[in-house]
């Protein structure tokens, strides 16, 4: 492979913000990424181990029936690719053990976790949390607040302390499996990212602000590598001052739209540690 940062954004089957989330990766600085539909990796025309960077988009995969992503997740996990007998899972698992990154925006951040890929504890691919209805029971369109926390190893949000992102999702709730596993979670400092108060001073449960009632007020995921992660909020819809709704007044936003620093560190990191 050539000294090249190759991101590969998944499309199909419901998937809608493919276009964004290549631009953002472009933005990023990755030097290829392609939109790739979910039947050209199924039928092996596609292979994932052409790239460093796994973005799964955000979307209405098999239009959220059986709860958003369930479908979309036993397809990934357990379609053979066409005329050989091997499964795209094993060439997930590759990847992931390869050192590369993934991350998953809204409906691909409910794939990775109805997939077993977050937070990860189960071993192989063993589902231990799922994404379920907001506590309102309707679909949240708004931009929250998040807190980072710096003492997580996710990779994706090194040197950030607060950011605003856009959500649009009916199923953002994050519920544990057990006491025992939400609180692996915090021990490690894996819910990397919170909904919290517009001065990002404290986290909060309380609704606007933490628009789905999710536990611990977790808006973000990654594994104990940092090099998984998912979050509800959308980072390719921010990536340029003029995406904030306020850009026209707020005189000190950032040029940088502030989701965008989330795919530069993911392409600094590929560019320092796997090229
Ligand atoms: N924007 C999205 O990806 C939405 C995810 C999912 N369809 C939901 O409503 O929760």
């Amino acid at each position: 492979m050539s000294k090249q940062v190759r991101a590969i954004v998944i499309a199909g089957n419901g998937t809608n913000c493919e276009r964004e989330t290549a631009h953002a990766c472009r933005l990023g600085g990755a030097d290829v990424v392609d939109i790739v539909h979910i039947s050209e990796l199924l039928s092996g025309r596609a292979l994932l181990q052409d790239y460093h960077f796994l973005n799964l988009a955000g979307g209405f995969l098999d239009g959220d029936d059986l709860g958003s992503a369930k479908a979309g997740a036993n397809r990934l996990l357990h379609a053979p690719i066409k005329g050989s007998t091997e499964h795209l899972s094993e060439h997930l698992r590759k990847f992931i053990a390869d050192g590369k990154l993934i991350m998953g925006v809204c409906n691909g951040f409910q794939l990775m976790v109805k997939m077993g890929l977050l937070p990860a504890f189960g071993g192989d691919f063993t589902q231990t949390a799922t994404l379920t209805f907001n506590d309102n029971g309707r679909f949240e369109d708004r931009w929250v607040y998040l807190k980072a926390d710096p003492a997580s190893p996710c990779v994706f949000t090194r040197g950030l302390d607060g950011i605003t992102l856009p959500v649009r999702h009916g199923e953002g709730k994050l519920v544990v499996d057990s006491e025992a596993n939400l609180k692996k979670i915090e021990e490690k400092h894996l819910g990397v990212l919170k909904y919290c108060l517009p001065d990002y001073s404290a986290t909060t449960m309380d609704y606007p602000l933490n628009p789905n009632g999710s536990t611990a007020a977790i808006a973000g995921l990654c594994d104990e590598t940092g090099r998984l992660f998912g979050l509800m909020p959308h980072p390719e819809a921010y990536v340029h001052r003029t995406h904030h709704p306020r850009w026209t007044r707020e005189t000190d936003l950032p040029e940088d739209g502030m989701g965008l620093w989330l795919y530069k560190n993911a392409v600094r990191f590929i560019r320092d540690e796997l090229l």
